[in-house]
């Protein structure tokens, strides 16, 4: 597996999907072939791009159901949509579901890395609740009916977008596949927050570490299981800084990987996510001071899954 961003399209050659990051997103099909779905997460000002998964052999595509899928024997890509309603929950655990039987009968059934982009993410549903906790409630049970086939709970975002309802996509690899999913010693394990933040925990793990690639998860200005630095972007960009170079250090990282650890300048394909647009400028100066100059990174617009989180950051280290 190795990820390619670009402004264009490339040729559909050994890739296993394509996301297109956009303006208006599209439902998940198979564009010549290719699982590609389109997330809206561009505005009129910022360039779109294209992220794209490349295969590690010949590659089977299909559709079932609302699933576009792909193998290429070694990984699965999968993406279905959720269109908007009144409450996710069902909806949720519905397309996790169909995704989770579908990776388990084709024999990827270790998940290596999700996304989960949510329209209206911090707005409320129609009983009130907000809709990342909704989505959460359903993403859980779909883990908890799988629990013990799907193998375990990986690196993943859930984040905001310019658009309206669910976005999935998901990468996973064979049972035998040598999967290690890491923990931030400063942060509560977001599957063990407590109900205060919602009815179900968020199911996720903080990064994933498999076959050389390192997936950092979306990650932000908290410790233990609170919002640090309420209102200040200065402040949230260092923690969240912070948060990852403990993730991904040899203190941290080095016990599943005998090289050891890495630091911020080894990230790549980082994706910054700010919710006021105001702080792009001062985010994108202070991210440049820290990142490696060949590091690729996108500043995205968007809301993100609590109303007190002003950025969140993530990225590969491969
Ligand atoms: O719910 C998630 O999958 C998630 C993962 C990472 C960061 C985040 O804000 C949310
Ligand atoms: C970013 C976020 O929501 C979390 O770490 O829980």
């Amino acid at each position: 597996m190795k990820f390619e961003q670009s402004g264009e399209k490339s040729d559909s050659q050994n890739i296993l999907a394509r996301v297109a990051f956009e303006k208006n997103g599209f439902a998940p099909e198979l564009h010549h072939g290719v699982p590609t779905v389109g997330v809206p997460m561009t505005t009129e000002t910022e360039p779109g791009f294209h992220e794209v998964f490349a295969a590690s052999g010949p590659v089977v595509a299909g559709k079932e159901g609302n699933l576009v899928y792909a193998v290429d024997g070694r990984h699965l890509f999968c993406s279905v949509q959720v269109s908007e309603r009144d409450v996710y929950r069902d909806a949720a655990r519905i397309a996790y579901d169909s995704a989770f039987e579908l990776a388990t009968r084709l024999g990827y059934p270790n998940i290596l890395r999700m996304w989960n982009l949510v329209g209206g993410i911090i707005d409320e549903n129609a009983d009130g609740m907000e809709i990342y906790r909704d989505f959460c409630a359903g993403r859980a049970e779909a883990f908890a009916l799988w629990a013990g086939r799907i193998l375990h709970i990986p690196a993943a975002t859930g984040i905001g977008t310019r658009g309206n309802g669910v976005y999935l996509y998901f990468i996973s690899g064979r049972a035998d596949a040598e999967v290690h999913h890491l923990e931030n010693p400063r942060q509560t394990p977001a599957y063990h927050y407590p109900d205060s933040y919602g009815p179900k925990a968020p199911s996720f793990a903080r990064a994933t570490f498999t076959d050389g690639i390192l997936y950092i998860s979306g990650t932000a200005s908290i410790i233990g299981d609170e919002t640090v630095h309420k209102g200040d972007i200065s402040g949230q960009v260092d923690v969240t800084l912070e948060n990852i170079a403990t993730l991904i250090s040899t203190e941290n990282l080095g016990k599943v990987r005998p090289e050891g650890g890495y630091t911020l300048q080894d990230l790549d394909l980082i994706k910054v996510y700010v919710s006021r647009p105001e702080d792009i400028p001062f985010v994108r100066s202070r991210c440049k001071e820290v990142f490696s100059p060949d590091a690729r990174v996108v500043y995205l617009n968007v809301d993100i899954c609590r109303p007190d989180l002003l950025v969140e950051i993530e990225a590969i280290v491969q």
